[in-house]
């Protein structure tokens, strides 16, 4: 869709006019459009079973949460443009507004998400894909909103949409199953990745669960010692959505939790791709996409500069040394 366009569905009748794009993904294009009750969003994507899935989990959530967009009508434009029209949440995706976030606004985000959690938990279904780009905040006075209905799985079956860096499954820590464990276990890396400010180097694709582990333990060592043991229980999916929310608050209100100095990663930023196993450990197929630190500028640190002036240094008293012994500087 070009921004301009009309599209007039096929079976409603319904107008809208493309505005802009707001996103692209692994599953489709989100555009913000203005339709007769004003500025929506629309999911388009080729493949029909893919947008009547998330419709119907849409209109099943928006009976029991409120955290996800309202869904507003389904309809389709041609033989390979599957749309549904649903609310709009303006706002900024968790991935650019983390590095803003003071300590407080940090751990009001934390209760957001993990109250969010707990309501989509309560009705029987686990996120599956809760991710920084997933996670808008909107409104004003800010508050948490998730988009992306995509991977929302009733509890006990398999779950079908993930993004490796928050998969329990690729950090060795657990199984591929929907349950509120799963969510817990992806709030807790939220954290310790993006709220951290940390960018997973791509080598960690390549290292075994125990050596990935490795690195994220590096992580949580980087936050106040209060809160590491919280996120110790919340990464072995040992606690519930709520219990995590309410400790966390406690640990804040005390002491408002951020990490400490970022600590240098690999150059380079990941990929972040998303898998869709027909079973639960299958392994995931790529798709090329923003990394959780994307976007961000990397600073050199002091000990980068010493490095370059001992280097610069050393070739100076080299050259100096030649030079004189060939007898060209006396
Ligand atoms: N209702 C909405 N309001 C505002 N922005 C939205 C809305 N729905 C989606 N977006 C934006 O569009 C992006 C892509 O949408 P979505 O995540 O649904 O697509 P996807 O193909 O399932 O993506 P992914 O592969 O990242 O899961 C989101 O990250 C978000 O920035």
């Amino acid at each position: 869709m070009q921004c301009g366009d009309w599209v007039v569905g096929k079976w409603t009748g319904e107008p809208f006019q493309v505005e802009r794009p707001l996103g692209t993904g692994a599953n489709g294009e989100v555009y913000l459009v203005r339709t007769r009750r004003g500025l929506a969003a629309v999911k388009v994507c080729p493949n029909a079973s893919d947008i009547a899935l998330e419709w119907a989990v849409l209109e099943r959530l928006h009976r029991v949460s409120g955290t996800f967009p309202k869904p507003m009508w389904i309809d389709d434009h041609g033989p390979s443009a599957f749309f549904y029209v649903m609310e709009w949440i303006p706002g900024t995706p968790l991935s650019q507004a983390a590095a803003r976030l003071t300590g407080h606004a940090a751990a009001a985000v934390v209760r957001g998400i993990a109250e969010g959690l707990a309501e989509l938990h309560a009705a029987g279904y686990a996120f599956c894909d809760l991710k920084p780009d997933n996670i808008v905040i909107a409104g004003d006075p800010p508050h948490v909103r998730f988009v992306d209905a995509g991977g929302v799985t009733p509890f006990g079956r398999s779950v079908r949409q993930f993004t490796p860096y928050y998969d329990r499954a690729f950090w060795g820590l657990g199984t591929r199953r929907a349950e509120p464990s799963y969510d817990v276990t992806a709030l807790a890396l939220v954290i310790v990745i993006c709220l951290g400010g940390l960018a997973p180097p791509v080598s960690l694709t390549g290292q075994t669960p125990a050596q990935r582990q490795s690195w994220l333990r590096r992580g949580i060592r980087r936050w106040p010692e209060g809160v590491r043991p919280l996120l110790e229980q919340a990464l072995a999916g040992r606690m519930d959505a709520r219990q995590f929310a309410a400790a966390w608050c406690r640990q804040a209100a005390a002491r408002p939790a951020r990490p400490g100095p970022r600590v240098p990663t690999a150059p380079g930023h990941p990929t972040a791709s998303r898998g869709r196993p027909a079973v639960a450990g299958a392994s995931a197929s790529v798709a090329a996409g923003r990394g959780p630190g994307a976007g961000r500028k990397r600073g050199r640190d002091w000990t980068e500069w010493l490095m370059w002036i001992s280097l610069i240094g050393a070739l100076t008293s080299t050259a100096c040394a030649w030079l004189t012994s060939l007898g060209w500087l006396r």
